[in-house]
């Protein structure tokens, strides 16, 4: 096995979810912090392995992947035992694959990244209330997928539920779950937070990413 290395940094929602995969599949890796803040992502030297310059990025043997859906559907097809966190069944893995794109799609890019990006980058500090009600629609939706079984693709924990609970985590800041409204997504989530080493691999940069967006938010418009 080669040598793996992890770049990223703690608020990070798709940054947590690699932690969380690489984690639950015992692997042991070396955590490289990128400062964004200070433009580390922008080097000649990031961009070269990485011209995205997005975090997280793996590294493996000498070789560069980025994306975290990408990244933690490789870790399992390369290194896992057995196929149940990205299951090999045509059927199976599609519904997994549903939840990977939504959470890229809806929840990262729709949901944080559409509030992050003004507050951090136009010094924004005003959030309209339509971005806000689309985070209850994801919810909305989150509470159809997750219907009567434990995790999103039924009854055993896949790399969908790391990816998703790696945002909604986070979300939770912008957009409370009343447990009355969400019951099933409420209990996932209460499912996830008891999951092997979360407060560390997760729980503690959802609350970083929530503590630098409310710091910057005045009002909801
Ligand atoms: N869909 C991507 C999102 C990656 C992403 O946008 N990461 C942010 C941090 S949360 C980043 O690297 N931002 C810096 C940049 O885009 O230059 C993934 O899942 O890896």
């Amino acid at each position: 096995m080669g040598k793996l290395v992890l770049y990223g940094v703690e608020a990070s929602p798709p940054v947590r979810a690699c932690k969380l995969t690489l984690d639950a599949l015992g692997l042991q890796y070396e955590y490289k912090l990128v400062n964004l803040l200070a433009g580390e992502h922008r080097t000649k030297e990031y961009t070269l392995k990485n011209p995205q310059h997005t975090v997280p990025m793996l590294e493996d043997d000498g070789r560069w992947i980025w994306e975290s859906h990408a990244i933690c559907a490789y870790l399992v097809r390369r290194y896992a035992k057995d196929d149940s966190l990205y299951p090999r069944d045509y059927f199976k893995r599609a519904l997994v694959d549903q939840r990977l794109h939504f959470e890229s799609g809806v929840l990262f890019q729709g949901c944080i990244r559409n509030i992050a990006a003004p507050l951090f980058y136009k010094n924004k500090t005003e959030v309209p209330r339509s971005k806000i009600d689309a985070i209850y629609e994801a919810y909305d939706f989150l509470e159809t997928f997750i219907g009567n079984q434990p995790y999103l693709c039924g009854s055993g924990i896949t790399i969908a539920d790391f990816s998703i609970v790696s945002s909604v985590s986070s979300l939770v800041g912008l957009a409370s779950i009343d447990p009355q409204r969400y019951p099933k997504l409420n209990g996932w989530l209460d499912r996830m937070a008891k999951q092997p080493n979360y407060q560390s691999l997760n729980g503690n940069g959802a609350q970083m990413l929530i503590d630098m967006l409310t710091s910057k938010i005045t009002k909801i418009v």
